[in-house]
Formats: C-alpha cells, sequence, structure tokens
C-alpha cells in the first residue's frame, strides 16, 4: 500500500479546481483520492470513539491511512498547495495531523485558526453523505452569518479537499451536524514549539472526551448556527 500514489499534487490542477485571493486565499479542489483506495482508507481509519479532532498517532490507523499522511506531509505536496495560496515554501513549516471520524452538534462554529498556523487543509473521507448543507464546510466572508459564503460549500465526502491560508478573517465553519464525518486535517504551524504544545492539549482532550463524552455532546446540542468561537490569541 505505501508505494500506491494516492495525493498527487497535479491532481490539484482540474477544470472545477477553484482557487481564490478574497476574501482570503483558499482553494476547493475535488476528486483528490482514487477510487481503488477507498476501501483500504475506509477499513484503516481510526476508530476513536468520541467526537472532534485527534492527534495522528500511527498506531491508531492501518497502513493505507499511514501512507496517505506521509504524502500529505511531504514538502513538494505542501509547496504545490503553498504556490496557490500564495505562500513560498510552505514546505519548510512543520505539518500538525489531526484526524476527526465523527462529529457533535458543538463542531463547526465560526471561526478563522489560531495565529499559530500558516496554512490549514483539510481531506475528507466520508463515503456518503445526506442530502443536507449541516455539517457541509463552508468558507464565509463574515464572523457572524454562516450564510454569507465566500465560495459554494462542500460536502466531506471522499476526496474532497480544502485548503486556506490562515488569516484574521479566515473565517470557516459548518452547519451543526452529529454522526460520522471523517477528515484528515493538516496544519502547517509557525514553529516546533507550536506544535509539541498543540500535541499535549489534543491528547488531554482525547482524554477528556473519553471521560465527558455525553456532556461533550450536549453542550452543543442547540447552539446557534450562526455561533462563533474565538482562536485563542496565540
Ligand atoms: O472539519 C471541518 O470541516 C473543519 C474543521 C476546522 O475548521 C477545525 O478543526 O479548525
Ligand atoms: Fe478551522
Amino acid at each position: 500500500m505505501s508505494a500506491t500514489v494516492l495525493l498527487d499534487p497535479i491532481r490539484l490542477d482540474r477544470p472545477d479546481t477553484d482557487v481564490r485571493q478574497h476574501p482570503f486565499p483558499f482553494m476547493i479542489a475535488h476528486g483528490q483520492l482514487p477510487d481503488e483506495a477507498r476501501g483500504d482508507l475506509e477499513r484503516d481509519f481510526p476508530a476513536y470513539t468520541s467526537a472532534g479532532f485527534f492527534p495522528y498517532d500511527p498506531i491508531d490507523c492501518g497502513p493505507s491511512v499511514n501512507a496517505l499522511v506521509g504524502q500529505l506531509t511531504t514538502p513538494e505536496f505542501a509547496s504545490a498547495i503553498g504556490n496557490y495560496l500564495g505562500i513560498s515554501d510552505l514546505g519548510r513549516y512543520p505539518t500538525l495531523i489531526t484526524l476527526c471520524r465523527a462529529l457533535n452538534k458543538r463542531h463547526g462554529t465560526i471561526h478563522t485558526d489560531s495565529r499559530s498556523k500558516v496554512a490549514t487543509a483539510l481531506l475528507y473521507l466520508n463515503t456518503q453523505w445526506p442530502d443536507t448543507s449541516d455539517g457541509c464546510l463552508r468558507f464565509l466572508n463574515k464572523i457572524d452569518n454562516i450564510d454569507d459564503l465566500a465560495a459554494p460549500e462542500l460536502k466531506p465526502l471522499y476526496g474532497e479537499f480544502a485548503v486556506f491560508k490562515r488569516c484574521d478573517n479566515s473565517f470557516h465553519g459548518h452547519l451543526p451536524y452529529e454522526g460520522e464525518r471523517r477528515v484528515i486535517q493538516v496544519a502547517w504551524l509557525t514553529s516546533e514549539e507550536e506544535k509539541l504544545r498543540k500535541t499535549k492539549r489534543g491528547k488531554f482532550s482525547r482524554a477528556f472526551k473519553k471521560l465527558f463524552g455525553v456532556l461533550d455532546r450536549k453542550l452543543g446540542a442547540d447552539r446557534d448556527r450562526n455561533a462563533s468561537h474565538k482562536t485563542r490569541p496565540e
């Protein structure tokens, strides 16, 4: 499996790829994963028991997911993305990978991502998605309006890919959704120290959610559709 090309930067350049520089640099690219890998990636995805994003640990994943993470974090892939976003040599920044298997309704409130990130990529792996806007990624013009779209929303389906440059106005979010929603997130970080800090925090959050999963779900069950959350200042 590790020899298989799962991701190919050349594939980003499709006629239906949407690249914008306004209101902030982002790209939405479809069909980024080969059909032949669906079954393996489905089988090898980590079996987290709680909702939300957790730090990547190879032990949690099967070989195809580990291979995919390897390909997502090459400097070549990063630099190709950086070229679309106007970031030179994105591959020089350390990466932090987090994965999500399921959401609860608390997730998706509008935010920018923290200043410790240079760029963020989201690769979706859900084999199906109901006919709903709930849980579909939205790049937004404002922090307080989930319906003020900067581009068509993206269903989190297998092979859909979104990446953006972290900016003070890189607003994004989605409508509340509860259930399976598979994503691999890559963040290119400003420094190694940030990576260490964020990894520690993520592990703590995994333990916390295991203990308080029910509470976590209840907390967000009826959040406002336009809710936002402030990104930590760092
Ligand atoms: O899962 C998504 O579509 C977006 C996740 C996100 O924005 C984040 O974790 O910061
Ligand atoms: Fe985000």
